[in-house]
Formats: structure tokens, C-alpha cells, sequence
């Protein structure tokens, strides 16, 4: 962490909060008016999102199913924010869908006749979808840390974040199959873009087995391993550090780009960009970071509008 950070971390008296989230603890109990998550803010640019039920080990129940949609809608209209880090307190990052909780959504849809049922139950997979894709429609960078166990649901929410950390003791599991469906809220869409290894995505999916954190970076899944979750929140905390000193416009046309080119041809893509570009080149930003690089000058000291 810089002395910058500090400074600001003990300038907003947020001391507390970015100690906590960099010893791995949960910050407390979940931010009202979410009862599943908890928010804070360890540094003015950075917003830490942890899933805080611990003592169900951060199983998705119907509440956080709709309270990820609300917080990540709110972060993308937060103008402080630029980065997110999300991780999971308690003993693993998330147990996956909540099998309690969710069984009646899914297994007791309502419904008058066959069509109805079918079209209601539609409905509720596309909703329970928007919960991952608004990590990916957020403009702000998300990146995800994961300790322990990342199951089911786990997979669909970080194969929607934009940088995967985790420790050494992770483990993650396309766990579907085992519960008699087939995933359906963005694991199978998404984890053959993040590994580019069809074999290796059909495998994990169709037979439900755990890769180690050693497999999931060296298959791309993850792109670093930490030896804990300290120093796994730690280096989370710097990358965002790193991220939100770059200019907003720079960072959000970037993830969005990227996003698009991941769905487009290089052609189409590249359109896109011309595009984006013909305004965001307009931006201060783009002179304010090129006379900082000219003057070696760090853009931690360089002020940028909020975004
Ligand atoms: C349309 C929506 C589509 C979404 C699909 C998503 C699908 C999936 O996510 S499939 C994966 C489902 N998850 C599982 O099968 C995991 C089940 N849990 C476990 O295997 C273990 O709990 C685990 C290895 C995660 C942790 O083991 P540990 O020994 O550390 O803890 P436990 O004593 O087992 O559990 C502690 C309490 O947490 C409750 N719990 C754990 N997982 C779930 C869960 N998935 N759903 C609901 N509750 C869960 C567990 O019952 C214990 O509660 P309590 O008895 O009250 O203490």
C-alpha cells in the first residue's frame, strides 16, 4: 500500500474499515438496507463489497439475489467510486445458491398450466441472471477475491468480475450437474471466454469436480495466488489503489471495451472503439496523464474529475 493511501485512509478516519478488510475480517454486520452485503469504504475511490452471512457460509439466498442488482446499480452511479473489490467473509468466499431458501422459486414456480409455469420460471432465471451480469454492466472495474470454497453460483458471479484473485487454499466448482440442473445464470456463457479451454470448461461442468487454486491460475481462471486472505485482501486493496489513481475515463472505456470485444469480431470491435474514442480523446484526463508521464510524475498526485 502507498503512503498516499494511508494518508487518505487516516485523512477520512476510514483507518478502521481498510485494516479490517486487509486482515481478511468481515467489517461487521451487512450495510443497511442490504442484509446480505456489507459496504465500506477503505479508501474515497474504493468500494469494498464483502457477502456477509457467514454462518451460512455466504449461501445466495433470495435477499442477496435482489441486493446485488441494488448495490451494483448503485456503484455504477456512485461518481466517488472507481473500483470494487468483492470478497466473502467468514470461513469461504460463498457455499453457492442458497438450497433452502431457493427451493420453492425453483422447484414450486406458479403457474395455471404448463405455459404459465414455464414463463414464470423464464422470468425468474432472467432475473436471478441480471444479479452476476450487473458486475459486468457496472463501469467501474470489479475486482473478486476468493478464499476457501467458491460453489455454483460462486463461479457465475466471478466469471462476471473483471479480475479474479484468490488463495492458495481456494477451490472452485461448476457444482450444477450434482444438483440436477444445468447452470444457467452465467457459468457456462462466461467460463469458456475466461479459460479460452473448451475441453477443460466441459470437463469442469460436466463432472462437477473442484480445481485448486493452482489449476485455476495456471488455466487463467484466477491471475494470482495468494498465500492467505490477508494478504489476499492486501494486494487486492493495492491493485484497486492502482486502478482508481488512473483517469476514470481511461478505466471505464477500457472495461467496457473490452467487454464488447470479448462478444464482437476484431472488426466490429474496433468500430466500437473509434467511436467510444471520437469523444472520450476529448477528455482533460488525457492531457493531465500525458504531462504526468512526461514529468515522471506519480498519477497517484493527479486530481481527475469524478466519473
Ligand atoms: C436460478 C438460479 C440458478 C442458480 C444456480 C446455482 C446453483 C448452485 O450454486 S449449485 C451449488 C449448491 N451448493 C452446494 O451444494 C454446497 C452445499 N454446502 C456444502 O457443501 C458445505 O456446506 C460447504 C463445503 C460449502 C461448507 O462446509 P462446512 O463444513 O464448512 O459448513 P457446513 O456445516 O456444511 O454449513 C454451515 C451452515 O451453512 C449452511 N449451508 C452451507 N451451504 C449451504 C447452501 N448451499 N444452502 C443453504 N445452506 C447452506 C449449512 O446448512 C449450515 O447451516 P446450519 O446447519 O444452520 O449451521
Amino acid at each position: 500500500m502507498t503512503f498516499l493511501f494511508r494518508t487518505s485512509f487516516r485523512k477520512q478516519g476510514l483507518l478502521i474499515p481498510v485494516l479490517n478488510a486487509v486482515r481478511g475480517m468481515s467489517t461487521g454486520s451487512p450495510t443497511p438496507p442490504f442484509t446480505t452485503l456489507s459496504i465500506s469504504r477503505p479508501a474515497d475511490t474504493i468500494t469494498h463489497v464483502e457477502f456477509c452471512r457467514p454462518e451460512k457460509r455466504n449461501a445466495m439466498n433470495k435477499a442477496f439475489w435482489s441486493e446485488m442488482v441494488d448495490c451494483f446499480n448503485q456503484i455504477a452511479e456512485d461518481k466517488e467510486c472507481r473500483v470494487v473489490v468483492f470478497s466473502g467473509a467468514g470461513k469461504i468466499f460463498t457455499a453457492g445458491i442458497d438450497l433452502m431458501d431457493m427451493a420453492g422459486d425453483i422447484m414450486q414456480p406458479e403457474g395455471d398450466d404448463t405455459a404459465r409455469i414455464s414463463w414464470n420460471l423464464r422470468q425468474i432465471i432472467v432475473k436471478y441472471q441480471e444479479s452476476f451480469s450487473v458486475i459486468e454492466k457496472c463501469p467501474k472495474p470489479v475486482i473478486v477475491a476468493i478464499h476457501g470454497a467458491c460453489i455454483g453460483g460462486g463461479v457465475d458471479l466471478i466469471t462476471a468480475s473483471d479480475i479474479r484473485l484468490c488463495t492458495q487454499d481456494a477451490w472452485f466448482q461448476v457444482k450444477e450437474v450434482d444438483i440436477g440442473l444445468a447452470a444457467d445464470v452465467g457459468t457456462l456463457q462466461r467460463l469458456p471466454k475466461v479459460i479460452g479451454n473448451r475441453s477443460l470448461v466441459n470437463e469442469l461442468a460436466l463432472t462437477a469436480r473442484k480445481m485448486y487454486a493452482d489449476e485455476a491460475k495456471s488455466c487463467g481462471l484466477v491471475s494470482r495466488v495468494f498465500p492467505d486472505k490477508e494478504t489476499m485482501m492486501a494486494g487486492a486493496l493495492e491493485m484497486a489503489g492502482e486502478i482508481a489513481s488512473r483517469s476514470p475515463v481511461a478505466v471505464q472505456g477500457t472495461k467496457i471495451n473490452l467487454i464488447f470485444s470479448r462478444d464482437h469480431s476484431v472488426q466490429e470491435s474496433l468500430n466500437y472503439m473509434a467511436t467510444w474514442n471520437m469523444s472520450m480523446l476529448q477528455t482533460h484526463d488525457l492531457m493531465k496523464s500525458a504531462q504526468a508521464a512526461m514529468e515522471k510524475k506519480s498519477l497517484k498526485d493527479i486530481i481527475f474529475s469524478k466519473l
